[in-house]
């Protein structure tokens, strides 16, 4: 039996950084997805083992069931009902599944992405034999939530496999979960983010799960409904960064300047509350949309310089405001900073050759740029038929 996920990526336009303290955000899924394919083994395989193919590192990890079974005893009692917290020693146990196999220093990261789909495998599915395959269209490490993505699609899969959600696969092509069924995707989601980031939010799962544009507080989803087309040029500046050291260092920041960083945390809260309302506004004549994105390059560019009191920001996210900066565009990082991408407002007027002049800048620095469409769906499966 095989079942196909896919879940989008995001843009954080608002608050990325203060909403791990607490404070407001507002995001957006992208129309570039992860994909999953689980395809579980029948009997008539005659093959034991779990497979995890990771297309966009080149990577493949395979597990003996037994070996699985020996390493996490308690998989066999697996509850995907409820999910549950990876604990310390389990990551332990789980690294050592990891020791059997080489993973080249450039792609070390990988390995926390490899944790949590042990971790969520064996929680939602138990231990069965199964092939499973990841592939991206997004970056990975590079702000868009390729992390959250890779966490939502993989859940979305193994609960469809599971007794726990009820997806109507009489459907043609992809579904969407049930309201009850998102939740539950969502949150094994987080437990997956929180082996990959540390600390997280829960923001970019969100977002992914539920598609569209949020804002996030503490948890807590609203949907927000726009009728303002935001067109957002994203820049790739190609600087790798970790999002989990990122998110440590300002925390290890707030802690030395807890008074001073507490106030940086409810600026942002403000920014991000009057973004989400400019944006629910509705706007009829061009004059009142050009004034609105005016409101909002202000506050992208007020945001902006909170994250640099973060120390998130980088010189090659600085090369990108300063070029934007040319063309009277307004731009400020996204996700978690210390390079990886960067936002710049395209208002609405703006005319195509202006825009074709500033990529062609930015891509003369080395950068990359995509325009992708924002608020589309969130996570969607597929079934591909029984073996
Ligand atoms: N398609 C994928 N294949 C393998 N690992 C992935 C994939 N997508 C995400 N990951 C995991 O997520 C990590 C990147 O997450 P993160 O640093 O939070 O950046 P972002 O979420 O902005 O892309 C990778 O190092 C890897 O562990
Ligand atoms: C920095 C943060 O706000 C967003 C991180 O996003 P990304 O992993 O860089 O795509 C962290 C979080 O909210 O969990
Ligand atoms: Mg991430």
């Amino acid at each position: 039996m095989e079942v196909r996920s896919r879940a989008p990526g995001k843009i954080i336009l608002a608050g990325e950084h203060a909403v791990v303290h607490g404070s407001a955000a507002v995001a957006a899924s992208i129309g570039l997805y992860t994909s999953v394919s689980v395809r579980l083994s029948s009997p008539n395989d005659n093959d034991d083992t779990l497979t995890l193919h990771l297309m966009d590192v080149g990577l493949e990890f395979s597990w003996p069931v037994g070996r699985i079974k020996e390493m996490l005893p308690d998989s066999v009692n697996n509850d995907a009902s409820s999910p549950a917290t990876c604990c310390e020693e389990t990551t332990k146990l789980i690294l050592t599944a990891l020791k059997d196999f080489k993973i080249p220093d450039a792609k070390i990261g990988i390995a926390s992405g490899v944790i949590a789909f042990l971790w969520l495998y064996t929680s939602i599915l138990g231990n069965k034999a199964a092939k499973v395959i990841v592939s991206s269209e997004l970056p990975l490490g590079a702000g868009l939530g390729s992390s959250a993505a890779f966490c939502v699609s993989l859940s979305g899969a193994l609960l469809a496999l599971s007794d726990s959600v009820q997806v109507d696969f009489d459907q043609e092509g992809w579904v969407s979960f049930g309201e009850k069924d998102q939740q539950l995707a969502n949150r094994w989601a987080f437990e997956g983010e929180k082996i990959i980031h540390g600390k997280p939010s829960g923001i970019d799962n969100t977002v992914s799960t539920f598609g569209n544009m949020i804002k996030f507080k503490s948890g807590v989803l609203t949907c927000i409904k726009s009728n303002m087309t935001l067109k957002m040029l994203i820049t790739n500046t190609k600087v790798g960064r970790n999002t989990k050291a990122l998110v440590a260092g300002v925390s290890e920041r707030k802690n030395r300047h807890p008074d001073a960083m507490a106030s940086v945390f409810t600026a942002v809260e403000f920014i991000s509350n009057e973004f989400a309302s400019i944006i629910q506004s509705t706007s009829c004549s061009d004059d009142e949309v050009v004034e609105k994105e005016q409101r909002i390059r202000e506050l992208m560019e007020m945001n902006q310089g909170l994250l640099q009191c973060m120390g998130v920001s980088h010189a090659s996210i600085e090369t990108v405001l300063q070029t934007t900066c040319k063309y009277q565009l307004t731009s400020k990082l996204t996700g978690a900073g210390g390079g990886g991408c960067v936002l710049t407002l395209l208002p609405a007027l703006l005319s195509a050759t202006v825009i074709d002049k500033v990529i062609t800048e930015l891509e003369q620095c080395g950068f990359q740029c995509l325009i992708a469409e924002i608020g589309g769906n969130g996570l969607e499966c597929r079934f591909d038929g029984r073996s």
